[in-house]
Formats: structure tokens, C-alpha cells, sequence
């Protein structure tokens, strides 16, 4: 479904994506995450053919999207502040969605005006920030585009709307497999939904795992300076905090049986570090962790 082999982009002499090789071949829910300045919206924009990449190819259903009419059937891009003209109502965008979306579902674009309580009549230019994000999901989801790419779907929208475009996403998912790559910063939301992710780290591809496999990362001990010391001594540790005579660090090593019995021999106590901070700590430039 998709195909980047190679990408480099950079904006006025300055690297910001380097050798991105990514391939999917099949529909899937897709998260990426990486911290500000990774590169997330730019490798999204290129797929989406806004950009084309410095070096490298890019294909969306076996075309290349940039300045390509035809792979734009196949593809719909929700930029955190989409472009909607300026005196568009919700009608003008679902009509704009009609056209441009052949597998556009104006049930599902119905029902979610409704569901998100968005006036007919005014401006999108006047609604509040979480009316504009609504607008833009109803667009991202009713278009129901074989690669679907959303950049940070979720800003301004309250945690019961959230949860309710997450089962959305869910629901259209079904009904129609299809790609959906998803940013976001908030990563424990979105992980229930998205079967991998890919983690972008300085313009690079750090991760492109299943999400059951990222999940098992990042393993957290706590016990006397010394045991702790020693029984991580060859692994890579992620983080560390001392209070008195007790260490407390982040090792990233999978939470396996091996280390739960590793911990239970040496008295250390062991608990799963969540997702979130495994990835913010994983991408951290480590040269501040003491040993
Ligand atoms: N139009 C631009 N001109 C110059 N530099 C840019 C431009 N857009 C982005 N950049 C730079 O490219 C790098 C990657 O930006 P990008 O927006 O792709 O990152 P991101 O991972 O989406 O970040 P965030 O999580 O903050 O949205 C950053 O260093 C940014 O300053």
C-alpha cells in the first residue's frame, strides 16, 4: 500500500528525514510517534505528496502522490491545521469530500456532525479549536481513502469526544480495512488502537515494530544502590533516580519472565514502565544517566 525506500528531505540545506525506509503491504492501523522536531508531519506531507523527497521514492498504491491527480483518490492527508477554504460551512466540506473521495460515506459524515454537534450553517473559520478538529476527522474518517494519514487527530477535542473518534476509527477500520497512519504525541491513547508503530527519532526510523511488541519494553527496578548495580551492569539503562540508600532505574530490556525471575533472586522489585516512557526516555540523548 505503501512504499518509501531511501527518503531524504531537507528544508534549506537542513537534513530533516534520513534514509526513511518504510513499507506496508497490507491494510493496518498505524501510530507514529516521535518527539518535537522528529520529522512526523514532514515524512507525512511527502507521503501524502505535498512534497516530493530530496532523494529516495515514494509510492501510495503503486503511484507516485507527488503533483498526481489519480493517487489522490487513494489518499486522504488531515494536517493539524487543514487548509478547509476560508469560507467553507461543514455542507462545502462534505461536499468538497463527495468529490474528491470516491469511497466518500456521507452516512458516516452525517452521523458524525451529528454525533460532534457542529453547526450546518457557520464557518469552520469560526468554530472553537475542537469544532475545527471534529470538521477535520469527519473528513479524514468519511473519506474512507485507501491510505488515510492524520497528523495529531485528537488536538482540542474533549476526552469524551476522543473516545468516541477512536471507536469510530475503529468501527469504519472494520467495516473497511484500509491504511491509517496516525501521529500522535500521546502515545497510551492511541496504542489500543494501532497494531505497530513506527518511532521517528531525529529524522530517522528508530522503530517499526508490532505494537505488542513495543508494549513489553522497558522494564523498571527498584532495590539497594548496589543490587541494582549489579544486576544491570551490562544492560542499557534509560533512566535513574536515587533517594537515599535506594536506585530506582529504567532498563531497556523486554518485561520477560527472565528479568521477573532475575528481580525476585536479587530482591529488586519489578514493574513494566509504560509505553510513554520507555519511548520518551529511549529517545532521550543519554548522556545524562549516571551509572
Ligand atoms: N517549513 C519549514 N521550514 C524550515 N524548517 C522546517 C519547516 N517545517 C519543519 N521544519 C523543521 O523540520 C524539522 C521536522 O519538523 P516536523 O514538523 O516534521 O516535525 P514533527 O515530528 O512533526 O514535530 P512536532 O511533533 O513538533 O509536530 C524541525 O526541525 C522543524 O523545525
Amino acid at each position: 500500500m505503501i512504499q518509501i525506500e531511501q527518503v531524504t528531505y531537507s528544508y534549506q540545506q537542513t537534513p530533516v528525514l534520513k534514509n526513511v525506509t518504510l513499507h506496508e503491504s497490507e491494510p493496518i492501523i498505524s501510530a507514529m510517534w516521535g518527539r518535537n522536531g522528529a520529522g512526523k508531519t514532514t515524512l507525512m506531507s511527502l507521503l501524502a505528496g505535498h512534497n516530493r523527497p530530496d532523494t529516495g521514492t515514494i509510492e501510495v498504491m503503486g503511484q507516485d502522490p507527488y503533483n498526481n491527480l489519480a493517487a489522490q483518490e487513494n489518499l486522504c492527508y488531515i494536517q493539524e491545521n487543514h487548509p478547509l477554504g476560508r469560507n467553507w460551512t461543514i455542507n462545502d466540506m462534505v461536499r468538497f469530500g463527495q468529490y474528491f473521495h470516491p469511497q466518500w460515506n456521507q452516512g458516516l459524515a452525517e452521523q458524525l456532525i451529528d454525533m460532534f454537534e457542529l453547526p450546518v450553517k457557520k464557518k469552520i473559520t469560526k468554530f472553537s479549536k475542537g469544532m475545527k478538529t471534529a470538521a477535520q476527522m469527519i473528513l479524514g474518517l468519511a473519506s474512507n481513502a485507501r491510505v488515510t494519514i492524520l497528523d495529531e487527530p485528537t488536538n482540542g477535542l474533549d476526552a469524551e469526544k476522543r473516545k468516541y473518534f477512536y471507536n469510530t476509527l475503529l468501527e469504519t477500520y472494520e467495516d473497511n480495512p484500509r491504511l491509517i497512519l496516525i501521529s500522535s504525541h500521546h502515545i497510551e491513547e492511541i496504542q489500543p488502537l494501532c497494531e505497530s508503530l513506527i518511532v521517528l527519532q531525529a529524522g530517522e526510523v528508530l522503530f517499526n515494530q508490532p505494537m505488542e511488541e513495543m508494549r513489553e519494553k522497558g522494564v523498571l527496578l527498584t532495590g539497594r544502590i548496589e543490587d541494582v548495580n549489579r544486576v544491570t551492569a551490562d544492560v542499557k539503562v534509560i533512566e535513574s533516580s536515587q533517594m537515599g540508600s535506594t536506585l530506582k532505574v529504567m532498563i531497556d530490556e523486554p518485561y520477560s519472565k527472565t528479568w521477573k525471575d532475575i528481580a525476585h533472586t536479587q530482591g529488586l522489585s519489578i514493574e513494566k514502565a509504560t509505553l510513554q516512557d520507555y519511548l520518551v526516555n529511549r529517545t532521550r540523548n543519554q548522556e545524562g544517566i549516571k551509572r
